[in-house]
């Protein structure tokens, strides 16, 4: 017997195909038997093939068969309320037709936890709404001053960006950004530019924004529900004065900060290397964990150059790579036990 939800999907490579099949044979098996205990969690999901092979590790799998959470692949060729049951839907595609899909699935089902509600990851899909509020988060006392760098919205006619960055008062290099973030290589085609008249030539709808030097050290921020992880990486080296001078032109950049290669280990100045305090991490969580009503995101912070405690958030993204977390499989497990948890905590006694 096949369990509901794990019929052919033509989006799996075999390899993802073995590891559903066999966390349904097992699942079915304990319900069947009956010698285990049945699982304790069931957690659908709808994942891009790229994002399975990061974050379906073997690790992740095994640790969690063990603590009784299954994890099972969402048919996308198949109504969702036919699948399942599932306690939790773990999802990332792009399309308004999947955000329509789980927001429906959402509405029908409010006993199964939806990670995330689209309506919120979709506030992450635009640069500008993703970082709105930031800089008025609550963070007095708290070991820190975060921000935003001075930003600009482009929606149109290149030829009107040099003038509208003099208007704006924007000072160079700035950091050219496509405003949508769909998941797509274009979506992260970055570009600095040096000079302002280069400007006419990037491609609206984008975001403009100021470099801020930070001593080629970003922080990402991982937020697992309650839990935070931060990582060092290696990200674009400062600009001086005289090199701005010398330099006209757009240029093209490369995914910086994504690489696995983390920047933990390195031999890095210490005042550059340390990392943003505790409090300042986790008061700034919470906020956004709030505000934004998501879950599973990661948060890029750079330290202002020559600051102890000066920060900007750069970048906000939703269920990020959290396979090159270190420890991620027991933070992951942690954290959809502890969902159970709640939901039972909510349920009135009989
Ligand atoms: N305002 C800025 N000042 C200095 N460096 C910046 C700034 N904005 C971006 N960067 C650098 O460019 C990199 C990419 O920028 P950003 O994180 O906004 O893009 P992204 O495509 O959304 O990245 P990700 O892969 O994290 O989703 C950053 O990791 C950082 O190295
Ligand atoms: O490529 P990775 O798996 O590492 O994860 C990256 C993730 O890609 P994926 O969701 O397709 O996996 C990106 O998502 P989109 O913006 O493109 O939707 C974005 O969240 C990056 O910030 C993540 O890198 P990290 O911030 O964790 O270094
Ligand atoms: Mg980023
Ligand atoms: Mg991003």
């Amino acid at each position: 017997m096949r369990l509901k939800g794990e019929i052919h999907n033509p989006c799996y490579d075999e390899e993802e195909e073995k590891v559903a099949e066999e966390n349904g044979r097992e699942l079915n098996s304990i319900v069947g038997v009956g010698i285990s205990p049945p699982p304790k969690l069931v957690v659908g999901y709808a994942l891009t093939s790229k994002k399975k092979k990061s974050f379906l590790q073997p690790k992740l799998l095994g640790l969690a068969r063990n603590m009784g959470i299954f994890f099972i692949s969402i048919d996308l060729n198949r109504p969702l309320s036919d699948q399942g049951p599932f306690d939790v839907v773990l999802h990332k595609l792009a399309g308004k037709e999947w955000s329509e899909i789980i927001e429906d699935y959402r509405q029908k089902h409010p006993e199964v936890t939806v990670l995330d509600p689209p309506n919120a990851v979709q506030h992450l899909h635009n640069r500008q709404s993703m970082l709105q509020g930031v800089a008025d988060l609550n963070l007095s006392d708290c070991h820190g001053r975060v921000g935003v760098p001075k930003q600009l919205i482009v929606t149109k006619d290149p030829l009107s960006i040099p003038n509208e960055v003099d208007k704006a008062g924007l000072k160079l290099p700035l950091v050219a950004k496509p405003l949508l973030v769909d998941g797509s290589a274009k979506s992260h085609e970055l570009f600095l530019a040096y000079d302002q008249c280069s400007l006419s030539e990037l491609e609206p709808p984008l975001v403009l924004q100021e470099f801020v030097n930070h001593g080629g050290v970003l922080f990402k921020v991982y937020i697992v529900g309650e839990a935070i992880k931060v990582v060092r990486r290696f990200s674009l080296p400062n600009i001086s004065k005289r090199e701005l001078e010398k330099l006209a032109g757009v240029f093209r950049f490369p995914r910086v900060s994504c690489a696995a290669a983390s920047a933990d280990d390195a031999d890095l100045d210490p005042s550059i290397a340390e990392l943003p305090e505790r409090p300042l991490l986790e008061n700034l969580a919470r906020q956004l964990r709030q505000r934004l009503g998501l879950r599973l995101f990661n948060v890029d912070m750079i330290r202002e150059h020559g600051t102890k405690d000066v920060f900007y958030v750069i970048d906000i993204n939703y269920f990020p790579g959290y396979g090159k977390m270190p420890d991620y499989e027991h933070i992951f497990t942690d954290f959809l036990l502890s969902l159970v948890q709640s939901k039972h905590k909510k349920r009135p006694a009989t």
